[in-house]
């Protein structure tokens, strides 16, 4: 029985030297393995009570919106910058490689909602952290953060203290 990190690719010094790239699109591409992610993911949510799924463009979206259509969730989208058409709340950070801006509509996530972040991984934190920052500018409480993989030798955890974070796959290094 294949498990998910049989599916995932590692592409060394992409897209610069020193990163290992930790590549998706070997899971999705393959219906087992698309199939598998998202049921690994989904048991990360086993008794987790909440509202809405919140999913960072653009892998983010690639988990997170089958997750919310097999809860009966709304999902809401995490854009970077300049992308969304209404009001937004806004948020800079840095990546494990370069920087980044995020947006969410102001109306997406209502005071005391209950919201579930999805990315497919965690590198820095950065993004997660900012996302988190975001839901809670607009009222809402940040139930539980998943991702797919994450690199534990980056620490992005420590970036999220506080949070429950749960991965279903977890590299020692980076
Ligand atoms: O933990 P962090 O250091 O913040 O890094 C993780 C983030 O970086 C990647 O997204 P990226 O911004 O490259 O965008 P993409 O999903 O559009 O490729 C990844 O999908 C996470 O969202
Ligand atoms: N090492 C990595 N592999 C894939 N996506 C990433 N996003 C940030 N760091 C990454």
């Amino acid at each position: 029985m294949k498990k998910v990190e049989d599916y995932i690719t590692t592409i060394p010094d992409f897209p610069e030297p020193g990163i290992m790239f930790r590549d998706i699109t070997s899971v999705i591409q393959d219906a087992d393995g698309l199939k598998l992610a998202i049921d690994e993911m989904v048991k990360l949510l086993d008794g987790v009570d909440f509202d809405v799924i919140a999913g960072a463009e653009s892998r983010g979206f690639i988990f997170g919106m089958p997750i919310a259509y097999l809860l009966h969730k709304p999902f809401v989208l995490v854009r970077k910058a300049g992308k969304l058409p209404r009001e937004t709340v806004s948020k800079s950070y840095d990546l494990e490689y370069g920087q980044a801006t995020i947006e969410i509509h102001k109306d997406a996530v209502k005071p005391g909602q209950k919201v579930v972040l999805v990315d497919d991984l965690i590198a820095t934190g950065g993004t997660m952290k900012a996302a988190a920052e975001l839901i809670e500018e607009l009222g809402g409480k940040v139930e539980k953060i998943i991702f797919l993989m994450e690199l534990a030798g980056l620490k992005g955890r420590d970036v999220l203290k506080g949070y429950d974070v749960a991965s279903v796959v977890s590299y020692e290094g980076k």
